[in-house]
């Protein structure tokens, strides 16, 4: 269980992070969203106490981390993946952090093994592929065998099987009880991914949410239509005096789209009308769409 209270973080005149209240609990994937600049990172560095906040706190397991007797074994953390020395191979490099933590030898081989990186181990970190040393840097996270993992974009670099295997593995360690904080710009892995959601914009927290109750939220039913007599149903729809929910795009002579009607309320105004229909496919929302929705007032740096 990660929880932050007040969290707020100022570098000079910059609010990075602002007033940032949320609690990630253990048996799942909590995943971490916002823009660019929304203030994550500054956020995970301050639940491993890489840096100090201005004001409020943050907790690991009821503690702060400063005051943790085996830090390793209490949170493992990607943050950033490039802080390795390139001339160390990697099984050198996590048998010094092993032996600084008083971690035993096996448990490397243990987490190279885990990571796919056994038959590389041997091999200078300076000659690793992007995707290599993000399985480096996620081998280090396991390596206390920690509660409480937090892993900043860990699937930046990785190939389709890479993605697949970061999402069993976390899915695997919050199924055994351990508490899984992930930050991703990949919208449709965190769906498969997390069970919930806490978004950040411009420093404070914008949604805390399952992820299915985030998706719905204020998102109505969105329905397909396809019909030789498109023009037609979409004038039966509307009728003559259009509630403001109902909205018909056009797209296309025969295709459009419904928001505001349920799949099987259009079916049935179909029928009722001797409109013949060849396709009627609800759009389930997407957490890209819910996402986008929600930080488009949010983001730091725009495009103009
Ligand atoms: N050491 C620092 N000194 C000054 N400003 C900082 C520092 N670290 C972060 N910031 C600023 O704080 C804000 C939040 O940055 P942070 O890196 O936490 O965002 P983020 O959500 O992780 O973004 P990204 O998705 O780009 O990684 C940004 O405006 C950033 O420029």
């Amino acid at each position: 269980m990660i929880e932050a209270r007040g969290l707020t973080k100022r570098y000079g005149s910059k609010m990075a992070v602002e007033d940032v209240t949320f609690t990630v609990p253990p048996g799942q994937v909590t995943g971490f969203l916002g823009p660019n600049g929304a203030g994550k990172s500054t956020t995970m560095r301050l639940v491993v106490g890489l840096d100090r906040p201005t004001e409020g706190s943050v907790t690991v397991l009821g503690r702060s981390y400063a005051d943790s007797q085996a830090p390793l074994a209490t949170v493992g953390a990607l943050l950033d993946a490039k802080g390795v020395h390139p001339g160390r191979s990697a099984r050198s490099h996590l048998r010094a952090l092993a032996a600084t933590h008083g971690i035993p030898d096996k448990r490397v081989d243990a987490v190279l093994e885990m990571t796919g990186l056994s038959s590389v181990a041997g091999k200078r970190v300076g000659g690793f592929s992007l995707g290599m040393g993000q399985r480096l840097g996620i081998a280090a996270a396991l390596l206390g065998d920690p509660q409480v993992l937090l892993l900043d974009e860990p699937v930046n670099g990785l190939d389709p099987d890479g993605v697949l295997w970061v999402r069993e593995l976390v899915r695997y360690l919050a199924g055994e009880g351990r508490t899984v904080l992930l930050s991703s710009h990949l919208m449709s892995e965190m769906a498969q991914t997390a069970d919930r959601v806490i978004v950040l914009g411009r420093g404070r927290v914008v949604a805390d949410a399952p992820i299915a109750e985030f998706i719905s939220e204020g998102r109505s039913e969105r329905v397909t239509v396809v019909s030789p007599d498109a023009a037609r149903l979409a004038s039966v729809l509307l009728g003559p005096d259009p509630s403001p929910e109902l909205q018909i795009e056009p797209q296309g002579e025969e295709r459009f789209t419904v928001t505001g009607l349920s799949a099987a309320r259009v079916g049935e105004i179909a029928a009722a009308n001797g409109v013949v229909l060849h396709e009627l496919t609800p759009q389930a929302a997407s957490l890209e769409e819910a996402y986008l929705a929600l930080t488009r007032d949010q983001v730091e740096y725009q495009a103009v």
